[in-house]
């Protein structure tokens, strides 16, 4: 109903701050990236990510990215160490990208933007009793941002390209088990951090973003998959081909970006 944001013309990140005033806050995402501004901070520990035990449930289209949520009725997928203060349980990862030869990463780096961008969100369980109550809560998410660039096919990501024909419409899910994001990481897990957002409505200002500097490498076949799912429902007239579904960078206000070692 009504109009609903989107990343349209009419719709899209330059008007959400009509139906979202936080949009044009203090510590909105995504940033740009300058490395060499950057402080590093021999505080800062490196992550661990403990995904071992992590239960894949279901992958959907939701209309904005595809999402595969996971079982967070326990700590048995957390994220801890560097600038957390205690494990924050991995909920859902999803994508944000470009068009066909265009780049769609969230973050940009010194300017440059990546051909795609993986949110792994997890919440603070320790502090909120649900996933809503943390979203909306200063320390509330924990979102691992890793680039993806493009090149020889990724051996793991085909698991999910694979299914996509299944997820075509917004409001489509099929069962997605057995799925571990520790294969789409990089080799490093050095990393920037900074206090930010959600990057799309409601925009809360919730996140500590950890960005890891390196990218994964997906062939631009892999990408092209992404690109026939569909934003709009099998029973809409319009035919809105998922691409380009990610916010430009946001006003710094003043925050610090510090750089693991
Ligand atoms: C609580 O309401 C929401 C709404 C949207 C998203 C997904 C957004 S936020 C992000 S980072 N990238 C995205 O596409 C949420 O994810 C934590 C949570
Ligand atoms: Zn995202």
């Amino acid at each position: 109903t009504g109009n609903h944001w989107g990343y349209g013309k009419e719709n899209g990140p330059s008007v959400w701050h009509k139906n979202y005033p936080v949009a044009q806050g203090n510590r909105q995402s995504p940033i740009d990236i300058i490395p060499q501004q950057a402080s590093h901070d021999s505080s800062l520990g490196p992550i661990v990510l403990n995904y071992d035990q992590c239960t894949s449930i279901n992958i959907a289209n939701n209309g904005h990215s595809v999402v595969v949520e996971f079982d967070d009725s326990d700590d048995r997928s957390v994220i801890q160490g560097g600038p957390l203060d205690n494990p924050y349980r991995l909920k859902q990862f999803h994508f944000h990208w470009g068009g066909k030869g265009c780049h769609g990463s969230e973050h940009t780096v010194a300017g440059i933007s990546y051909a795609s961008e993986l949110h792994l969100v997890h919440w603070n369980a320790v502090k909120y009793k649900t996933f809503g109550e943390a979203a909306a809560a200063p320390d509330g998410l924990a979102v691992l941002g890793i680039f993806l660039d493009t090149g020889d096919d990724h051996r793991w990501l085909h698991m999910i390209t694979d299914v996509l024909y299944m997820v075509k419409f917004k409001g489509s899910v099929t069962d997605f088990k057995g799925f571990n994001p520790k294969c789409l990481l990089p080799s490093s897990l050095h990393y920037w951090t900074y206090l930010g957002s959600l990057t799309t409505p409601p925009l809360h200002e919730s996140v500590t973003w950890i960005v890891l500097k390196e990218p994964i490498i997906v062939s631009e076949k892999q990408l092209g998959k992404f690109r026939m799912l569909q934003f709009t429902g099998e029973e809409e007239d319009q035919r809105l081909r998922m691409e380009n579904n990610f916010r430009p960078p946001q006003p710094l206000k003043g925050r610090k970006v510090r750089s693991s070692n």
